[in-house]
C-alpha cells in the first residue's frame, strides 16, 4: 500500500500513469495542494477580477414554435455579445439530464484500474479516453480535473466501446439534444443571413459530436489553482450541462472581468465555439472561460461538443461574405485545428489565431 509520502514524490504516476486521477488525491485527504497543481497568479481564479452585476443571458425556449424569429433575435444577440447564454424550458427531460449526472458519478466511482482502461495509453479506440487534467505533458502547471472524452461514431461503436457505467445515459442525453441543437443552428445560421441548413451545411456545423463527463474532486487550497484553465471550445456550440455546485466563469467580451454561470435547475449552458466564430468570421463570439477549483464540494459537468466532422475544411461562409466583408479568417482542415488546440496547454484564446489571415 503506498504511503502519502510515497504518493506525494510521484504525483505523476499517482494520477496520471495508474489512473487514481486528482479525485483519487482528494480521497486521501490532503491538507495541502501538491505543488504541481500551483498555478502561476494570473491563471488563478480571484474576486477582484469577477464583477457580480451583470450576467449571460437566460433564453426561455418554451414558446419556440410561435415565437421563433423572437427567441431566435436572443439567441443571435447573446452570441454576439457574450458567446454565452443559458437555455430554460428546452424540451430535454430532467430525467434524461439527471441520469446522465448519476451515471457521470457511477464511472467514476470505479475502480483506478477500471477507469484506466480507457486510458489514452490503454484503451483500443483513440474515441474513447480517460485523463486528468488537460494535456499534462504540455502542461506547466496541472488542473484540478478529470474526465471522460467520447467521441460519437455511431451507436454501435458505442456499444462496442464506451464504458456500460454510462454508456446508454450518455447515449440518451446526445439524442435528447439533437432537437434542440438544430433550433440554436437555424436561429445562429438565420442571423447570418443564411436561408436554409441544407445536408453539407449541417455537416459542417453538426456533422461530428463529443461527450466529455467532467469530474472536479473537492480541493485542499482552490485558491492556489483552477479546474479547467482558461481556454475557449473548438467546436461549432457546446451543450453543457453542470451540476449544482458552481464555479464556470465567462471571461466578458472586451473586457479584462469574469461573470459566474449561476446554476439553474433544468437549464442548459450553451457556447459559441472557435469553429462557428470562424465559419461567422468573427461575429459569433467564442469566448474564453474556466472553472474554479471548490474546497468543500465535488462538482460533475457534462459538456456536448457539436463540430464540423474532422475531414471538413471551415472558413467563414459565402454567405456571411456576399456583402463584401472582407475575410479575417483563412479555410483549415478541421482535424488539424483541433490537434493543434489538444497539443498546448490552456492558454486563453490563442487557438483561434490558428486559422487568422495575417
Ligand atoms: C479534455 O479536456 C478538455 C477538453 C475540451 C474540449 C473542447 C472541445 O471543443 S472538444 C471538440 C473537439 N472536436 C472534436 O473532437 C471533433 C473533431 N475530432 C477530431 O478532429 C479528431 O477526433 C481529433 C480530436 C483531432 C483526434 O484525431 P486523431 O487522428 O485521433 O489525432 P491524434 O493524433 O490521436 O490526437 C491529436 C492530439 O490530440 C490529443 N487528443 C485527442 N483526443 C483528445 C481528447 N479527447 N482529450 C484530450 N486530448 C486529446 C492526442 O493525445 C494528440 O496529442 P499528442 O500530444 O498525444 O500527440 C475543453 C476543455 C478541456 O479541459
Ligand atoms: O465544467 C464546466 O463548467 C466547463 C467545462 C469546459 O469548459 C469544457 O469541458 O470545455
Ligand atoms: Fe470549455
Amino acid at each position: 500500500m503506498p504511503t502519502t509520502v510515497s504518493i506525494l514524490s510521484n504525483i505523476t504516476d499517482f494520477v496520471v500513469n495508474e489512473g487514481h486521477g486528482v479525485k483519487g488525491l482528494s480521497e486521501m485527504g490532503l491538507q495541502t495542494l501538491p505543488k504541481q497543481y500551483i498555478q502561476p497568479i494570473e491563471e488563478r481564479i480571484t474576486p477582484t477580477t469577477v464583477i457580480l452585476d451583470d450576467q449571460i443571458p437566460v433564453i426561455d425556449m418554451s414558446n419556440w414554435d410561435n415565437d421563433t424569429k423572437l427567441i431566435g433575435e436572443k439567441i443571435c444577440n447573446a452570441a454576439e455579445k457574450w458567446g454565452f447564454f443559458q437555455i430554460i424550458n428546452h424540451d430535454i427531460s430532467l430525467d434524461v439530464l439527471e441520469s446522465v449526472k448519476e451515471a457521470t458519478y457511477r464511472f467514476f466511482r470505479q475502480t483506478a484500474e477500471e477507469k484506466n482502461k480507457h486510458s489514452k495509453e490503454n484503451s483500443s479506440s483513440n474515441n474513447v479516453r480517460y485523463g486528468t487534467s488537460f494535456t499534462p505533458k504540455a502542461e506547466k502547471a496541472l488542473e484540478w480535473k478529470d474526465y471522460l472524452s467520447l467521441f460519437y461514431v455511431s451507436d454501435e461503436e458505442a456499444a462496442a466501446l464506451w464504458p456500460s457505467a454510462l454508456r446508454e445515459e450518455a447515449l440518451d442525453f446526445l439524442r435528447n439534444s439533437e432537437i434542440v441543437i438544430k433550433k440554436l443552428l437555424e436561429a445562429l445560421m438565420k442571423g447570418l443571413n443564411v436561408k436554409e441548413i441544407d445536408q453539407t451545411k449541417e455537416s459542417l456545423l453538426m456533422g461530428s459530436k463529443r461527450i466529455n463527463v467532467n469530474y472536479y474532486p473537492k480541493c485542499p487550497n482552490p485558491e492556489l489553482t483552477v479546474g479547467v484553465g482558461r481556454h475557449s471550445d473548438v467546436s461549432t456550440l457546446t451543450i453543457l450541462l453542470q451540476d449544482n455546485i458552481g464555479g464556470l466563469y465567462v471571461k466578458k467580451l472586451d473586457s479584462e472581468t469574469w461573470v459566474h454561470v449561476p446554476p439553474i435547475h433544468g437549464a442548459l449552458v450553451i457556447n459559441i465555439g472557435d469553429a462557428l466564430q470562424i465559419m461567422s468570421n468573427g461575429r459569433y463570439k467564442s469566448i474564453e472561460h474556466r472553472v474554479m477549483a471548490n474546497g468543500s464540494n465535488n462538482r460533475i459537468s457534462v459538456p456536448i461538443f457539436v463540430n464540423p466532422k474532422p475531414s471538413d475544411v471551415i472558413g467563414p461562409l459565402a454567405e456571411v461574405l456576399e456583402n463584401g466583408e472582407e475575410p479575417i479568417y483563412k479555410q483549415v482542415l478541421y482535424s488539424d485545428y483541433v490537434k493543434h488546440f489538444f497539443r498546448k496547454a490552456h492558454d486563453g484564446k490563442d487557438t483561434v489565431d490558428f486559422a487568422k489571415i495575417k
